[in-house]
């Protein structure tokens, strides 16, 4: 079984993903913080940087989907490739921080990459608003997301938003997280784990 876990920066993934993995006895597959060469410039100039981080994004998102299918184990994902083409690309592209032929090379290759990508079994999609998302980004503290301004987050949420309405690739949960505290209330985790159990129940 495939799970993976989509959502905007800051919206708890990654916790999710943990406690997720140790409930169920999943495997994790994190996204590449530690180590990514591109990152930390990114955010200090995203039109500078956009095409190198994206296509470092998607070659290592590609990677874990080769994993997943060859692991033959129950994995849990934290962010799909999907997200990083629809969302993340395109939103730089729409906001003149990738040019259009840089944007129509990475695209073209990640609709070649497409093809070989089997969708999630489920994907949960954690809804956050601005507030939440930028309370769990300064909570978190990693230096170089503390400059991100609310309108990036603002545009990616709008794209997220538009990618649930129109996903068809396979079971899709919605989660709004807005209101809860599953790294910190067990009430909440269960809250959530209960909602996965019912949505695992209609698919069996
Ligand atoms: N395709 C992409 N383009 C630009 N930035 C990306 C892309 N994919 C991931 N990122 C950035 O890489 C970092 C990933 O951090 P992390 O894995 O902690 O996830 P996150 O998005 O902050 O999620 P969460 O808090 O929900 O776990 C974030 O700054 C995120 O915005």
């Amino acid at each position: 079984m495939h799970i993976a876990i989509t959502g905007n920066i800051g919206a708890g993934k990654t916790t999710l993903a943990q406690q997720l993995a140790a409930h169920y006895g999943w495997d994790v597959l994190y996204e590449a913080v530690e180590g990514n060469p591109y990152l930390a410039d990114f955010y200090g100039d995203m039109a500078r940087w956009s095409f190198h981080l994206q296509i470092y994004f998607l070659n290592s998102r590609f990677e874990q989907v080769q994993k997943i299918r060859e692991s033959g184990r129950s994995v849990i994902q934290d962010r799909t490739i999907y997200e990083d083409a629809y969302i993340f690309a395109k939103n730089l592209y729409d906001t003149d921080l990738m040019v259009p032929r840089d944007y129509d090379t990475y695209r073209s290759l990640f609709d070649n990459m497409l093809s070989l990508v089997r969708p999630p079994d489920l994907m949960i999609y954690l809804r956050a608003d601005l507030p939440k998302l930028i309370g769990q980004i300064k909570k978190r503290g990693r230096d170089f997301e503390q400059a991100m301004s609310p309108a990036y987050l603002q545009s990616l949420n709008l794209l997220y938003d538009q990618f649930a309405e129109h996903y068809q690739a396979g079971e899709l949960l919605v989660i709004d997280v807005n209101e809860l505290d599953y790294a910190n209330n067990p009430d909440d985790l269960q809250h959530v784990i209960g909602l996965i159990d019912r949505q695992l129940a209609v698919k069996a």
